[in-house]
């Protein structure tokens, strides 16, 4: 299986030691792969840019550079390097490319004053001053560098990552930061591209395969993880030829509330295209119809209330409950949410009014069965844990509050984090800003639950959820663009995304 890891950065030099010492090749080919494989793709988004301007540091980062420039200028192109030295104390590998580079002739400008930074009109600026190497904030001369260089207008493209951004942690990083339109990273997105406040300095994000060696990419471990096709279209059960509705689960959605109707109908909607055998639909009186009419593949179980959820009284044939979609906050159905938590121990998930109930009653929140599924968007989040100072405080948190209550975490966002008990974090890859409206998420409970009780963990039904439902929403932005998207379409989409991942699941059984 590919791997989906993402590593600290802090390890990458134990990676690379790995790989050079066992597959075994030199370090300076393998910056060379790396900058080849850069170029490679450098060109195919800037096709018809014949002026590169290379701002080189003196790492190894600053080394793919020159490797970099070296490959433009024989390819005939207008190259410009700029070394960006603050002494002459350069990495072995750089010292030695940027020679290449100067021996073959290429144009080797020394910057020993920012003012004299004087890239090309039309050119475009590969940033090659810092990489993964970055071990304090940037200031002084390069920081200034960098801030000329967030002044101009030309397109930077970022080799492996925006000079001036940690890896992972940026919360004290007050230094000069590239913004990049573009970053072609190596082997595995850095965390640091996972947050929304950093989206500035990375721009649009690829993953280049440079080959690390695939057993320390193997067994090297880490608590971060990124969601591909592979990975999740692996963990969907195909239905057996025997399979029957009594044995593909019985989904039972609490949703809705006379004044949030909608809400109920779209996570029955997500429920039913997600491979529920049956399911049940347990609204008040006032809803019924409405989901006899939208959903009529579905049961509806009426609520003693008229108006709002209030308890359940049969979960016999139940494997999974979704609970919170439009089903509001009255004490009326806290004291649902209590009754069904006191009886039910089996696979849940949990959203919207549900997790606001519980932020707002602790009592509740102990009484959740170990392994519930929590999908919180981050206000929601917000409510149950407290406040972050930045992205990756709100990752930590969300690491310790799923160990903390042994449950798994769903952060609803551009790249949703499935945090678990176990301290892992899954961050999904799929999805654009057309879902960020309402109803998106009771789309994604719909799913979850159905997935929950068609036989899957609570892991992979949140892994797969997320996935399916961010894939989905590409599919519907596709066709009616993002602003055309509603929730409704999401669940109409989803049938595709499921034919996608059983052809693929099935072509490999073969
Ligand atoms: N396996 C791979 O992914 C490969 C990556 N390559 C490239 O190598 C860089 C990492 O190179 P490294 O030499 O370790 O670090 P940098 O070039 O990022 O930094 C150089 C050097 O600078 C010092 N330093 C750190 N922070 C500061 C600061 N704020 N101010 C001044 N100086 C600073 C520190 O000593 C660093 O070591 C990776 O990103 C890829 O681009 C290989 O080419 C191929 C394999
Ligand atoms: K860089």
């Amino acid at each position: 299986m590919k791997n989906n890891k993402i590593f600290k950065t802090s390890d990458l030099q134990k990676l690379d030691k790995y790989t050079i010492e066992n597959e075994p090749v030199t370090s300076l080919d393998l910056m060379e792969r790396a900058a080849t494989v850069f170029t490679e793709k450098l060109l195919i988004f800037f096709p018809n840019s014949h002026i590169f301007n290379i701002l080189a540091g003196s790492g190894n980062n600053g080394g793919d550079g020159y490797v970099v420039a070296r490959l433009l200028h024989q390819k005939g192109l207008n190259v410009k390097a700029f070394g960006l030295h603050e002494n002459d104390c350069l990495s072995p590998d750089c010292a030695v490319n940027r020679k290449r580079f100067i021996d073959m002739g290429g144009c080797y400008i020394e910057v020993k004053n920012p003012d004299n930074l004087q890239p090309d009109e039309n050119s475009v600026l590969v940033d090659a001053i810092f990489g993964a190497g970055l071990n304090r904030p940037v200031t002084g001369f390069l920081g200034d560098i960098i801030h000329r260089i967030n002044c101009l207008s030309h397109p930077v493209v970022a080799i492996d990552m925006p000079s001036g951004l940690m890896g992972e942690d940026n919360g004290e990083n007050n230094g000069a930061i590239i913004k990049a339109d573009y970053t072609f990273t190596f082997q595995f997105p850095k965390l640091a591209f996972m947050f929304p406040e950093n989206v500035v300095y990375v721009g649009h994000w690829e993953v280049l395969d440079i080959r690390l060696h695939p057993i320390i990419l193997r067994e090297y471990p880490a608590a971060y993880y990124y969601l591909t096709e592979e990975v999740v279209a692996s963990r969907l059960l195909i239905p057996g030829k025997f399979s029957h509705k009594g044995t593909l689960g019985n989904t039972l959605l609490i949703v809705g509330s006379y004044s949030m109707m909608g809400a109920a109908m779209l996570a029955a909607k997500g429920a039913i295209r997600s491979g529920t055998g049956l399911l049940s639909v347990h609204v008040p009186r006032k809803l019924k119809e409405m989901i006899h009419l939208s959903v009529p593949e579905a049961l509806v179980e009426v609520d003693r209330n008229e108006f709002c959820f209030s308890g359940v009284d049969n979960l016999s044939r139940i494997q999974a409950v979704g609970i919170g979609s439009g089903i509001g906050t009255s004490p009326v159905t806290a004291e649902g949410i209590r009754q069904l938590l006191s009886v039910w121990r089996g696979k849940i998930v949990l959203d919207a009014d549900a997790l606001n109930l519980l932020a707002a009653d602790s009592g509740l929140l102990e009484l959740l069965p170990k392994g519930a599924v929590l999908t919180p968007h981050p206000k929601e989040f917000e409510r149950l844990a407290g406040k972050s100072v930045n992205d990756f405080d709100r990752l930590n948190k969300l690491s310790t509050f799923a160990s903390l209550h042994q449950v798994y975490v769903v952060l609803k966002g551009a790249h949703t984090i499935i945090a678990t008990p176990e301290g892992e974090c899954y961050f999904n890859m799929t999805g654009n800003p057309g879902m960020a409206k309402g109803g998106a998420g009771d789309v994604l409970t719909g799913i979850i639950a159905a997935l929950l009780a068609s036989g899957h963990s609570s892991l992979d039904a949140a892994i797969i959820g997320v996935y399916a439902h961010g894939w989905a929403g590409d599919l519907v932005a596709e066709e009616q663009g993002m602003r055309g998207t509603r929730a409704g379409d999401i669940a109409d989409k989803l049938g595709w995304v499921w034919k996608k991942m059983e052809t693929y699941n099935m072509a490999k059984q073969r």
